[in-house]
């Protein structure tokens, strides 16, 4: 399927652009197959299929985490603006920089709810200690979690609860000031209040951040998404318009799929 066949208009910037991504794991077992896809600028982009389908291959490639395992590999391009990502000529530590990912299960590091987010910033910037209060304090407000933990920055992270820690990693993920935030079924870990936490601040971060989200959970996908990705089996059977998909797609695997006959 051509995914330019949705309308562009002016308003829509491709931030990145998947195009003819097929990627192989270890003995040439092929995850993904000539995956064309656009992501645009201030979105939220779901992916949704049945497991197994390379939803979460597709996000690895998106920060090259893949190239942390051996035997893994990807063909093609993927545009980051006028760089292709996957021909190495964006140093790893920058690409991160600018693609962060939030991972299924909350992973905040063994230190302070301050320090988690300073560590990262550290990397990239040389920021007094004024500054980086001021990073940290507007990273937590970003993530809706200053309010709860202004008296306790210095206390474990680990004494925060699964949701809380869950928007500390977003937190330190958007602390980065990045372009694109990927998220793994952010919100599969977590009990119905703090998933509506999270929905919450994801359409909020919209208006500062690209947002590709992997979901199983369709009616997320349809609450908190502009544009859905449908994949099958390794390939990119449709994406277009979140309403598009749920009420009038064009594939018939889409509507199976939608209709919940399989998956
Ligand atoms: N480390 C690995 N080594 C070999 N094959 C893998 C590895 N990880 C995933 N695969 C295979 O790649 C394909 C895509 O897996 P992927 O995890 O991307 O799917 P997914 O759609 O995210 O699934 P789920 O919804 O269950 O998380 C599957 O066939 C899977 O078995």
């Amino acid at each position: 399927m051509n995914p330019a066949e949705v309308v562009e208009t002016d308003s829509l910037t491709r931030r990145m652009d998947v195009q003819g991504l097929n990627f192989y794991y270890n003995r040439g077992a092929q995850a993904l197959r000539d995956v064309n896809l656009p992501i645009y600028k201030n979105r939220v982009t779901a992916m949704i299929g049945p497991s197994g389908c390379g939803k979460s291959t597709l996000l690895r490639c998106m920060n090259r985490i893949y190239q942390l395992y051996s035997g893994q590999f990807a063909e093609g391009k993927i545009m980051l603006d006028t760089t292709n990502i996957l021909d190495g000529s964006m140093d790893i530590n920058e690409l991160r920089s600018k693609v962060g990912m939030v991972f299924q299960k909350p992973t905040p590091f063994p230190m302070s709810i301050y320090d988690n987010i300073a560590f990262g910033v550290k990397l990239y910037d040389k920021l007094s200690k004024r500054q980086m209060d001021e990073r940290v304090e507007k990273a937590l407000r970003q993530a809706h979690l200053w309010e709860e933990v202004k008296e306790k920055l210095h206390q474990d992270a680990s004494s925060l609860s699964g949701g809380q820690q869950q928007r500390l990693c977003i937190a330190r993920t958007v602390a980065l000031q990045p372009e694109v935030i990927l998220m793994d079924e952010p919100t599969s870990a977590l009990d119905p209040i703090a998933t509506q936490a999270i929905e919450q601040l994801i359409e909020q971060l919209r208006n500062d951040y690209t947002i590709v989200i992997v979901t199983h959970n369709m009616q997320q996908a349809a609450r908190i998404s502009d544009y859905t990705a449908f994949m099958y089996l390794g390939e990119l059977v449709e994406f277009d318009e979140t309403h598009n998909i749920f009420s009038n797609a064009r594939e018939q695997r889409t509507r199976d799929y939608i209709a919940g006959s399989f998956g």
